[in-house]
């Protein structure tokens, strides 16, 4: 049933289709709240590959806190506006979206669901809302920017010793249409994650997000059969995923590679911002890994109001780390980011129900998104001001 009566809020329209879609067992029901999809994720997965995806560095005391620093932070509505012709449409490195929404790199998605991140393209694709796909993906580069064609994809480099294949993996996302660049800093040491210690499960080690190196000629060239030795082709692997000892001057390498915009991700303190910036990168992610790198580290959200008041003229914000709201995605926007990220959500709509699974998930967000900036009596995101949020002591 399509209602579309023009009287109905978006959102009641929305919530009109969904409740008859539901009752005529038109598309799967996955649960609406993120709590309820993680439990429903949980009772279907493979014990260990769910400990992978929901699990943190630690205590997982950052990913509590990723969520509790939301709550230091909260709305203030304003009554009366004239709130009937809302738009959440953004402009990101000089592209129009219709929503502040991005699909946040989530390597090894094969353990959550066979179609992996083909299945998410093809989610993303029709709902709009651009990819940013891992270096570790389950399938190529190749296959997944072929999805796309057209619809924004950008690529997530894990940037190690190799500058070879650094260089090759680049141009493979330059020719699969891949239109931005980002980098992630936080994951130059893999971390201590006990979920995966305690289960001797870590997804590589069973061939999972090999496949951009496995197809790799610089990989290959060095390797050779990546099968003939498995110890031989980790150690290149770990050779090519990460560097611990490179510095802000070594950004100079992926610079020099690409003209395309480059995106650090993993900020966490202003004065890195500056040297991102100052270092050739053409935006920020405000991030904290979802809590999987430091242990014991402060919530991302209380870190992004600081950051934007010393770079949010020089550079484009962005931020991941515990969106799961319509309200969580306001309070980003609120504090400066120009969009956000999102990654466990759509990894349990994939478990749980594929493409449709993803676009569920992704849905939902993006109808609470649209009613939480109608609620708080916002048109656009230039009303979504600092003014609009209280900061709780
Ligand atoms: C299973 C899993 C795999 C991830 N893989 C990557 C990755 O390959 N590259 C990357 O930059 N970030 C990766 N991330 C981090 C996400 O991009 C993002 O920062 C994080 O999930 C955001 O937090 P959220 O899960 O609370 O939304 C991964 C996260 C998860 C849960
Ligand atoms: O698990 C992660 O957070 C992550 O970034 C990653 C790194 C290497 C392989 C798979 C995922």
């Amino acid at each position: 049933m399509d209602i579309t009566t023009e009287q109905l809020s978006a959102g009641m329209q929305y919530q009109l289709q969904i409740y008859f879609a539901g009752t005529q067992n038109v598309k799967p029901q996955l649960p609406v709240s993120f709590e309820e999809l993680e439990q429903k994720a949980s009772e279907v997965m493979k014990p260990e590959a769910f400990a992978y995806i929901a699990g943190s560095a630690g205590s997982e005391i950052t990913t509590y806190n990723n969520k509790e620093a939301f709550n230091h932070w909260q709305i203030i509505p304003r009554m009366m506006g004239d709130v009937s012709q809302r738009s959440i449409v953004i402009e990101l490195f000089g592209m129009q979206l219709p929503t502040p929404v991005l699909l946040a790199p989530v390597g090894v998605l094969s353990i959550a669901h066979p179609e992996a991140e083909v299945a998410v393209a093809r989610a993303a694709k029709n709902l709009r809302v651009p990819q940013i796909v891992s270096t570790v993906s389950s399938k190529t580069i190749e296959e997944i920017g072929s999805v796309h064609g057209d619809h924004p994809h950008w690529f997530q480099l894990y940037w190690g010793r190799n500058n070879d294949f650094t260089r090759s993996i680049i141009n493979r996302a330059e020719k699969a249409g891949y239109t931005a660049i980002v980098v992630t800093l936080d994951t130059r040491l893999f971390a201590w994650r006990e979920r995966d210690i305690k289960n001797a499960y870590l997804p590589f080690l069973y061939n999972e997000g090999l496949a951009n190196y496995f197809t790799d000629p610089v990989f290959l060239a060095e390797v050779g059969d990546p099968a003939r030795n498995k110890m031989e082709t980790m150690m290149h692997f770990a050779n090519c995923f990460s560097n611990p000892s490179s510095t802000w001057n070594d950004l100079a390498v992926i610079r020099e590679c690409t003209k395309l915009p480059v995106i650090v991700k993993g900020i966490q303190h202003a004065n890195d911002a500056k040297k991102s910036i100052d270092h050739g990168a053409d935006g920020i992610i405000v991030s904290n890994h979802g809590g999987r790198q430091l242990d014991g580290a402060i919530g991302a959200i209380d870190t992004l109001a600081g950051i934007c008041d010393e770079v949010s003229d020089k550079t484009t914000i962005l931020f991941d780390s515990g969106i799961r709201r319509g309200a969580d995605v306001f309070k980003a926007m609120a504090l400066g980011a120009k969009a956000v990220l999102v990654g466990r959500p759509y990894a349990y709509g994939l478990a749980l129900a594929g493409e449709q699974g993803v676009k569920e998930v992704i849905a939902n967000l993006l109808a609470d998104v649209d009613l939480t900036m109608g609620l708080a009596g916002c048109n656009s995101w230039k009303d979504v001001t600092r003014d609009k949020l209280h900061h709780r002591n």
